[in-house]
């Protein structure tokens, strides 16, 4: 797997980790501050050439030392500036040092009135909060949000927890962010990612190896972390090895969320699909089939294609109807790379534990792609715990033994090793009955040209996510069907 230093998010106790490593090697701390903080005036100052006047908001901690550097560097820009501090008189370190070469008048943070035409530069807290704003501080983010002013935050907007992107109290929405050296989780899980406006990594000059030696596991979700895993057809290449996808129908009435799947799956590159329909259905779906097979579900079928060495996944849940029948046909699937979506996870619910067992002692390739709700019905302790939606994601891979797809618009794909990664390009038409039904079909694509499992899930869900920007607005599930091998032509 390809691990582009870009695609790395570092938590912020990390990132204190990183800057203790940078001192500790030798590097100057004060310098580092400088860069950041004359990295945050200089992107104001290009945005906002005709700004009345620049408001510095400066905290207690090193953050508000990045804000006094970036004072001192409108100073020298003659740009027109009011700093309004935290504790100006009690900062310590590379804080106190930034502070003492600022000779502007710093004002009480208090008594800072938001004004039109004003300009903040938002270096009150960094990422790493760890408890509710101050009411100071949340009057001033609720006025300058009233009065729409633009805002350049310094590493995050304050009010935001860098690892969760949680709120925390209030937090300012802001035009702009610079943070340094790599993105915090925070910056992209929501609501966090929709406060951050336009999100700019900068430099400050920490050797990137120290930042890959504390990061963890965790990436955004792009082509770096799955195009290796994955291939495309070749001149040897014939259908079945391309890899042939099995998914289970509903009933006659609910016979459409499976066919989405199927040809999704068609789309996404599987060299063949068959639908496997109980008798029931199979006039519905046969009347709007082509390339796609069909198969009656009897238990013969079932274990002729469990034996069958070309069928090499299975997608089992959408439209299925909610049963202890569907439980049985979803642990009888586990010896060969399968999708758990929809039904398939709610059927489970009051027994999740024999899901996981089995998953375990099978030693299965398994795929479940919970939204909240189904989530919060296979993993309820995990659905109300505090903690990051990465979190909740890892937590639940381990326990299930299987990769989650936990779905929304910050869908974060983990897998029980505790690799996860959140994924950034799904736009919100992809809200609409049916998607979902989609990326499962997508997904089992992927294994079935032999992805392991945290690779297809990241690819799929990158694909869908694609699939949904060239589709556009007004998509539906078929449209988006439609539109995937477009969404990456090199795969399918
Ligand atoms: N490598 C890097 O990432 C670098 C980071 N720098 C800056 O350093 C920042 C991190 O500095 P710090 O760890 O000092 O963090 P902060 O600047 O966020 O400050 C923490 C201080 O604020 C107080 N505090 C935290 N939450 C509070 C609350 N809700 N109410 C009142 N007080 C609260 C804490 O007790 C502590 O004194 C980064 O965000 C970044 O801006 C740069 O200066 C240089 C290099
Ligand atoms: N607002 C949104 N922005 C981006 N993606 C979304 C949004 N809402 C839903 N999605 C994505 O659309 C899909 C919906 O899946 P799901 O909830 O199972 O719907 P359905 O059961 O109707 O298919 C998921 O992949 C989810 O991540
Ligand atoms: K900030």
């Amino acid at each position: 797997m390809l691990h582009e230093f870009e695609r790395i998010l570092i938590g912020p106790r990390e990132m204190g980790l990183v800057d203790a490593d940078a001192a500790g090697s030798g590097i100057d701390s004060f310098r580092l501050m400088q860069n950041a903080g004359e990295a945050v005036a200089a992107l104001a100052l290009a945005r906002y050439p005709d700004s009345g006047r620049f408001v510095v908001l400066c905290g207690p901690g090193n953050n508000g030392g990045d804000g006094y550097v970036a004072a001192a560097a409108f100073a020298r820009a003659g740009a027109s500036l009011c700093i309004y501090g935290i504790g100006s008189e009690d900062l310590k370190g590379d804080a106190a040092r930034a502070r003492a070469r600022v000779e502007a008048e710093v004002a009480p943070l208090s008594a800072y009135a938001c004004r039109p035409g004003d300009v903040i530069i938002d270096a009150i807290f960094g990422a790493g909060l760890s408890r509710d704003v101050p009411q100071d501080v949340a009057r001033i983010i609720a006025d300058a949000t009233k009065l729409r002013l633009p805002i350049v935050a310094a590493d995050i907007p304050s009010g935001l927890d860098g690892e969760t992107g949680e709120i925390r109290g209030a937090a300012f929405s802001a035009t702009d962010t610079v943070t340094f050296m790599a993105r915090k989780p925070g910056h992209l899980l929501l609501p966090g990612r929709e406060l951050c406006g336009a999100l700019h990594v900068f430099d400050i000059g920490i050797p990137k190896r120290l930042v890959m030696a504390r990061a963890g596991k965790l990436w955004e979700n792009g082509p770096g972390l799955f195009s290796d895993a994955l291939a495309g057809p070749t001149a040897e290449s014939h259908k079945y090895a391309r890899g042939h996808v099995a998914v289970f129908s509903g009933g006659p009435t609910s016979s459409g969320a499976a066919r989405l799947s199927a040809t999704a799956a068609l789309k996404a590159g599987a060299g063949a699909v068959t639908l496997v329909s109980p008798s029931e259905a199979l006039a519905v779906n046969a009347a709007h089939l082509n390339a796609v097979m069909l198969r009656e579900a009897d238990s013969r079928a079932i274990r002729a294609m469990l034996g069958d060495h070309r069928v090499s996944a299975f997608v089992v849940g959408p439209g299925y109807g909610v049963s202890a029948a569907l439980r049985e046909l979803a642990l009888s699937l586990l010896t060969k790379p399968t999708v758990l979506d929809a039904d398939a996870l709610t059927a489970f619910a009051s027994e999740p534990k024999s899901l996981f067992e089995a998953i375990h002692a099978e030693g299965a390739t398994v795929v479940m792609t919970p939204h909240e709700g189904e989530f919060g019905r296979l993993f309820p302790d995990l659905a109300s715990a505090s903690g990051s939606k990465v979190e909740r994601a890892r937590k639940a891979a381990a326990r299930s033994g299987a990769v989650i797809v936990y779905k929304g618009s910050d869908t974060v794909i983990a897998a029980p090793d505790g690799r996860a990664a959140i994924n950034t390009n799904a736009p919100a038409d992809l809200a609409t009955a049916g998607s979902g039904d989609v990326l499962a079909g997508i997904t089992a694509a992927m294994l079935a040209h032999a992805a392991p499992a945290f690779e297809a899930a990241c690819a799929a869900v990158w694909i869908h996510g694609r699939s949904g920007q060239v589709a556009g607005g007004g998509l539906t599930a078929e449209t988006l069907v439609d539109v995937i091998p477009q969404a990456f032509p090199e795969m399918v």
